[in-house]
């Protein structure tokens, strides 16, 4: 494989970064690689929640048309917004190590959450940061907040918002750490499948390439990330769903257990319970850590997940 490699990327900060750190762990590894940038759906819409627009498909679709006509060869996403089936051809060769999953408070005068006033409000389009602020803090009133991250830190720099939710991680990739003025802990907020690592995604008929690849991913991180989108995908799978799943290892009685955390709130009921489940089992393959995920979507079905999805 002395070929170049591309990888395509979409265009914003964040997604830019992400592939340059993969260009350079390839390059480190004797790969030639360049960049192809692109805008996708996701990218244009910007008036209207995700979650009304197509999903999470909407970042990567146009990435994968450039793998399928051999623009690129590799295409690396935020893994929270790969859909929990890729298309026929295609699969993710592999899992970075995961930074920080955790979801963080901005704001430029309040210091938490709990410090916002009465009636105060938060920025996000997420149902599931509203569902788990409502849960904690029902009087906060909620308004829609996309774009991507420098254009929602502007925002909230021009006066909309008393506060915003984001991602530590997107914000650490950027060097904007210093705008967090509280991150919630994962129990307080549970973060979304797969947040803050990311994926890398090729052709399946990429053999040489996929070989490569899998040396990279991160084994502990692959497995909880694929616990956490069998949540998900049991739950049904879209962003137009409330749902939050994270898996951490923690040391168990025989060595590391995984401990995967999930949560679904109502679209919008918010005075309806947060249905909660945290399941914990050693997990040495896929097919376990997937079967976890299973589990614990079993669990909040039996707690009336149902009644919450047919709403969403
Ligand atoms: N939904 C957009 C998106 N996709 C990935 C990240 C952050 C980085 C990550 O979670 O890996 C963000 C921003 C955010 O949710 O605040």
């Amino acid at each position: 494989m002395s070929e170049n490699v591309v990888i395509a990327t979409r265009e914003s900060r964040l997604a830019l970064w992400q592939a340059e750190h993969v260009k350079a762990l390839l390059e480190d590894r004797g790969l030639a690689v360049s960049l192809l940038g692109m805008t996708t759906k996701g990218d244009q819409i910007l008036d209207r929640a995700l979650s009304k627009v197509g999903g999470k498909g909407l970042f990567v679709k146009e990435l994968e048309t450039a793998l399928e006509e051999g623009r690129a060869q590799l295409a690396v996403h935020s893994l929270k917004d790969v859909p929990m089936e890729l298309p026929e051809g295609f699969e993710l060769a592999a899992i970075l190590e995961r930074e920080d999953p955790r979801d963080a408070l901005v704001s430029n005068h309040y210091a938490s959450l709990a410090e916002l006033p009465e009636g105060a409000v938060v920025g996000t389009s997420s149902l599931r940061r509203v569902v788990q602020i409502k849960a904690v803090r029902p009087d906060i009133r909620i308004e829609p907040l996309r774009g991507n991250l420098d254009t929602r830190l502007r925002k909230l720099d021009e006066g909309g918002y008393a506060a915003i939710v984001l991602a530590a991680a997107g914000l650490k990739r950027l060097g904007l750490a210093s705008r967090i003025k509280a991150v919630f802990s994962v129990d307080e907020m549970i973060p979304c499948a797969g947040q803050g690592a990311l994926g890398l995604e090729l052709r399946a008929d990429a053999h040489a390439l996929k070989a490569q690849l899998a040396a990279m991913s991160h084994a502990p991180t692959w497995l909880a990330t694929q616990a956490e989108r069998a949540v998900s995908r049991a739950m049904g799978g879209s962003c137009s769903m409330p749902l939050a799943a994270h898996a951490l290892w923690s040391p168990g009685v025989q060595g590391q257990v995984l401990r995967l955390s999930a949560a679904l709130g109502h679209p919008e009921r918010h005075d309806l319970p947060l249905l909660k489940i945290q399941l914990e089992a050693a997990v040495a393959d896929e097919a376990e850590a997937r079967a976890l995920g299973q589990a614990a979507a079993d669990a909040l079905r039996a707690q009336g997940a149902q009644a919450y999805l047919a709403a969403a």
